[in-house]
């Protein structure tokens, strides 16, 4: 192992962001939260069944916002049109309630700010010290503005997000090909690369795409599930993967 903690024969780290660099994945939890229990209330009244962490982990963690909704709805046999992208949030369709869920989003990321996990932050340069390649791969199309907004976008060599995977017709995780078109972008192998996330459909994607290796990283509690999704390590923080643990001792924790 290197001092990163990597295999020798890893050349490029690709990184996912929500809940990988950025502590962005619980707020978008809570946003998919508030949408799913309107709906599901406004459908079933009351005694409705709410949608929950595993929920979110299961069929909506890590996938692109559309694939979310329609995952998340096919496990309770709910069936909406598809609509068209800019149907209004109050639309009863797969686009509408998308919609909806990014809006209670930008406003909480605009009430509550966002920050980079600085262990990651610590990593990544670190990553880039030794001469690796790095690229940021996400199925967020809010990625490019978070990235500026903790000031880390240019840590990255190569980002394909939400947007990037939209204009090239490329299919979000858990599909592999996000994270082949960034190992492609920076001229690496898939074996030469290495996966870091924290979703159960990113570690199938670095699973299936054969990358070199996978590592899980567990804010919430799931290291076994990271592990049987094909996590070949798991970690709380990325600094402790490669011993930079801060000044006084502590890793990031959610
Ligand atoms: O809705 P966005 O910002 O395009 O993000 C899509 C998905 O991006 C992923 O990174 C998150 O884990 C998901 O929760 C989110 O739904």
């Amino acid at each position: 192992m290197m001092p990163l903690g990597l295999p020798p024969s890893v050349r490029a780290c690709l990184f996912d962001l929500d809940g990988v660099l950025t502590s962005t994945a619980v707020v978008h939890a809570a946003a998919w939260k508030e949408m799913f229990d309107d709906f599901l209330r406004g459908r079933e009244g009351k005694d409705f069944r709410p949608f929950s962490p595993g929920d979110y982990d299961k069929y909506v963690d890590g996938r692109p916002r559309t694939d979310g909704v329609r995952t998340f709805l096919a496990s309770r046999g709910i069936e909406l049109p598809e609509g068209r992208p800019d149907d209004p949030p109050g639309r009863e369709s797969v686009q509408g309630l998308g919609n909806c869920k990014n809006d209670l989003l930008l406003e909480k990321i605009h009430k509550e700010g966002v920050r980079a996990y600085p262990g990651s932050v610590r990593y990544v340069k670190a990553v880039r010290d030794a001469g690796l390649h790095t690229a940021v791969v996400s199925s967020s199309k809010n990625c490019r503005d978070v990235l500026v907004a903790v000031g880390i976008e240019e840590l990255f060599e190569v980002r394909i997000d939400g947007i990037v995977a939209d204009e090239r017709g490329l299919p979000g995780k858990p599909a592999p090909d996000t994270f082949l078109a960034a190992a492609h972008d920076l001229g690496v192998e898939a074996g030469g690369c290495a996966v870091f996330e924290d979703a159960l459909a990113g570690m199938e994607a670095g699973r299936d795409g054969r990358f070199g290796y996978v590592v899980g990283v567990d804010r919430v509690g799931q290291a076994e599930e990271l592990r049987r999704h094909g996590a070949d390590v798991v970690v709380t923080d990325l600094a402790g993967l490669a011993g930079l643990a801060d000044h006084d001792g502590q890793e990031d924790s959610a």
